[in-house]
């Protein structure tokens, strides 16, 4: 014995059911099965609406109620040959105009009550039941039509019947061995209280009839066909990577199913469960795929965790006062209340110190839940015993669902700090003492992101997804492009990234594709992309809601720079390689690093010193444990060192520097590294970096640049530098006679820093430096006589890039 049940969407066609009748016949083949069917898909909500409709006297009801009956005549006719219609055809006219006339007296009344209800939807199941019968009788197999609301006795409870299990089981025992047939059909959904009306078991009742038919019969399995492959690990329409779970405890499966998993109804398990009934979920359209098998004990999976579900919107009520602590009752009376007005309570927390109880209800039940419970402690909330009660919606839960999770240290640890580092704020925990279960309540707006991120936390050892937007993408900002293109394969397999471009901009436009742009082809997407508008981008982005997010700035704009605040206040992690933020005011400096570390990310900006040289990552290793940085003596300009190296009076000045601009070594306005402004920037973010509050304007720069190079714009800047070249010629001289290099030097001790041109002896570290070499002295408490010294190429594109790359990295593990 066997019972198998079809879902709405199994039986939705005449193609559907053809399937479902062929694998019917095929199961009765080898043992006696009992077929329960749902109403074909989507027709209960119609027939609902229908409902609601009349009740609201909109005669729309009627047109509605003419397609449901077109809709199953048709399913009819191309089911079956002509030669079997006329019956059934009948059948289905005759039940469609009762139908019309009790949407009438809906109408009529301008009522519809729970029982009328009841009675309306199980036509539903009435109709699909039949229709497929008929469709047994045309392939000439044996069978009988068992009406379901004749065998299951529940209680008055319209909507959600409780079912008499004593009463049921004997008639269905009965009923199935008078029929004498291997093939029994009968409709899910319905049955009936003890006076004979209709009622139903909820919605989703239609597996909870197959598993009451299951129970009563002894059956050797249940099988529950629908539309996907199995119990999924993840709701597959949030998650993409979620995946069929082989094997599952009843209670495993029973608890997915509580908090959102639609592929199986809660209360189906109990009456198999009690048996230890094996239930199969199966997909009617892959029959050959492998399914979920539920079962009592299957076997300890890797993951711990078996699956995960979310639930929502839900609202949270929270009863709150001094006046709990200490006196019995109060939860009792809460439940009480909520029971009175048939609320259904989700989840429940209650602090330690007895001063609050929070108990989460689905939204649509929040205000009758919070009426309930103003009602209930009216007196307390006068006296102030107990605060007026508070109320939170648009939530919902996500839970973590695993038997063996109870014996496995870390798992909400690594749930909570999954959830947290992207920025997703829990708003209530619940977690049982059997641990089956982890629930968290965050918003519901970010449900999708937590899900991806549990999904990968739990499940997808093999590759996270990491969501890049660029800003920028000129001489640094293209090379990054193409390094991370390059790097795909590699990440994906040694570091089992999957770093994806969701975004990128230039000065005049925008694109953002959630599924990850062409790295080939990102030219075209851009130029397809809407007009720069950096508030609209953020926002975007932000509604987006992407998990594992990094926006990477390489612009040299204090307007990108001014989206990094709400970026990280939302757990983005923002890489810098424009100086503009680091080296702005103090205080802005400092929120942003505020910012990142309250909201548990990161904000790096290695390459705004030393470009792809370890030098702010150095320093923060020497603080960290615990050295203190005295002096810094540095070349910090790639520009100025390659100027300078280059530079003997052979060719002019400004064609030395023009040259610097196109290899890709200067600002974008190289003005601002002739001047020595960059520089003073860098040191700046290093003094910041040891602890030092100095604004830019506490940097002494002395220039070697004549004041007139900055008038106008940068054209008149290099006609400047040739009107000054024996400036230039002399001060290269001068340092030449003496056998020295020029350098232009920052140097920072004890809380103060300069910047200026210098003429350095040989046998100095900062004399041996080579074309656009920056070098970085570090002379700390532990480096005192030699200093600790980093150098090497402080400018380029490429070097550049793969410092911005090395940060994401960071940013991201
Ligand atoms: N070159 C180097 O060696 C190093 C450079 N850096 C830093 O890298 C950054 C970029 O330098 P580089 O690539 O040479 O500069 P580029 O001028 O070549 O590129 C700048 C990019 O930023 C875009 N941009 C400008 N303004 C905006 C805006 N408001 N919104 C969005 N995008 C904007 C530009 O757009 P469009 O294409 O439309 O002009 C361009 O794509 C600078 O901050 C520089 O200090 C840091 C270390 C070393
Ligand atoms: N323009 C800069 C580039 C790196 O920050 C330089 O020349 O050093």
């Amino acid at each position: 014995m066997q019972v198998l049940k079809f879902g709405g969407s199994s039986v939705a066609t005449a193609e559907n059911m053809q399937r479902v009748l062929t694998l019917a016949e095929a199961a009765a083949r080898r043992t006696t099965t009992v077929v329960v069917v749902s109403a074909l898909g989507g027709v209960t909500d119609a027939l609902i609406e229908a409902g609601r409709r009349a009740a609201a006297a909109d005669g729309a009801y009627r047109e509605q109620l003419r397609q449901l009956e077109k809709r199953h005549l048709e399913v009819v006719r191309s089911l079956l040959p002509i030669a079997g219609q006329s019956a059934v055809l009948s059948f289905v006219k005759t039940h469609c105009n009762e139908l019309e006339h009790l949407c009438d007296g809906i109408f009529a009344l301008g009522e519809l009550s729970d029982r009328t209800l009841d009675r309306l939807v199980s036509y539903g199941e009435l109709l699909s039941s039949r229709v497929m019968a008929a469709g047994l009788a045309a392939r000439g197999v044996a069978y009988a039509w068992l009406d379901s609301r004749q065998l299951i006795r529940t209680d008055a409870r319209y909507g959600h019947a409780a079912v008499d299990f004593g009463v049921t089981n004997q008639q269905i025992q009965a009923a199935v061995t008078a029929a004498g047939v291997p093939l029994l059909v009968a409709p899910g959904f319905v049955a009936a209280e003890a006076g004979g009306s209709t009622t139903t078991l909820g919605r989703g009742g239609s597996d909870y009839t197959a598993a009451i038919f299951a129970g009563a019969l002894g059956a050797e399995q249940l099988e529950i066909w629908t539309d996907v492959s199995g119990m999924m690990t993840a709701d597959p329409r949030l998650v993409r990577h979620a995946r069929p779970i082989p094997r599952i405890s009843y209670q495993e499966a029973m608890e997915l199913s509580h908090f959102g998993a639609k592929v199986l109804y809660p209360p189906t398990i109990q009456p198999v469960r009690q048996q230890g009934i094996p239930l199969w979920i199966k997909n009617t359209f892959a029959p050959n795929d492998a399914g979920t098998l539920v079962e009592v004990e299957p076997p300890a999976n890797k993951a711990i965790v078996r699956g995960l579900s979310s639930i929502g919107p839900v609202a949270l009520l929270r009863l709150e006062g001094s006046g709990m602590v200490g006196i019995p009752g109060f939860s009792r009376r809460l439940f009480a209340a909520l029971a009175r007005e048939q609320v259904n309570v989700i989840l429940i927390t209650q602090s330690s110190s007895e001063h609050s109880i929070c108990v989460a209800v689905s939204e649509a039940e929040a205000a009758r839940a919070k009426q309930a419970a103003d009602t209930e402690f009216e007196a307390e909330i006068n006296n102030g015993r107990l605060d007026p009660l508070d109320m939170e919606s648009s939530l919902a839960i996500v839970a973590l669902v695993g038997e063996q999770m109870k014996d496995h240290p870390g798992i909400s640890g690594r749930m909570f700090s999954a959830l947290g580092t992207n920025g997703i704020n829990i708003r209530a925990i619940a977690q049982g003492s059997s641990e089956k279960n982890i629930s968290t309540v965050i918003r519901q707006q970010d449900v999708r992101k937590a899900s991806n991120v549990l999904h990968e936390t739990f499940f997808e050892a093999t590759t996270r997804q990491v969501n890049l937007v660029v800003a920028g993408v000129g001489n640094v900002g293209s090379k990054l492009l193409e390094q991370l293109a390059r790097q795909q394969t590699w990440l994906r397999e040694k570091l089992r990234l999957n770093l994806r471009v969701v975004g990128l901009a230039n000065s005049s436009r925008f694109v953002l594709n959630e599924e990850g742009l062409d790295l080939e082809n990102w030219q075209q997407a851009l130029a397809g992309g809407q007009p720069l508008n950096l508030p609209t981008l953020t926002e975007q982005l932000l509604a987006l809601n992407l998990r594992n997010t990094v926006f990477v700035d390489v612009t040299a704009s204090a307007e990108v720079a001014a989206c990094y605040a709400p970026l990280l206040a939302r757990s983005v992690a923002v890489v810098a390689c424009n100086k503009v933020a680091a080296s702005s005011e103090y205080v802005a400096y400092a929120r942003l690093k505020t910012l990142a570390s309250d909201f548990n990310t990161q904000f790096l900006f290695e390459t705004n010193v030393g470009a792809g040289l370890p030098v702010i990552g150095t320093l923060n290793d020497l603080l960290r444990s615990g050295d203190e940085v005295h002096r810094i003596e540095a070349v910090l300009s790639g520009t100025l060192n390659f100027v300078f190296n280059n530079y003997d009076g052979t060719r002019p000045f400004a064609e030395v520097v023009r040259q610097a601009q196109n290899e890709g070594y200067t600002e974008p306005d190289p003005r601002l590294d002739l001047t020595g402004v960059d520089v003073a920037r860098k040191i700046l973010i290093l003094a910041r970096e040891s602890g030092q509050h100095l604004e830019l304007s506490d940097i002494e720069n002395d220039s070697f640049l004549p004041a007139s190079c900055l008038e106008g714009d940068v054209a008149a800047f290099y006609e400047q530098l040739a009107v000054h070249e024996p400036h230039f010629r002399a001060l290269y001289d001068a340092a030449a006679e003496k056998g020295e290099k020029l350098r232009f030097v920052a140097r920072y001790r004890d809380g103060q820093a300069r910047v200026g041109l210098q003429s350095i002896a040989p046998g100095h570290d900062l004399y041996a430096l080579q074309g656009k070499d920056n070098a970085v002295l570090f002379f700390t408490n532990r480096y005192t006589e030699q200093p600790l010294v980093i150098k090497g190429a402080g400018a380029g594109a490429d070097v550049t890039a793969s410092g911005v790359f090395a940060d994401i990295l960071r940013a991201v593990q």
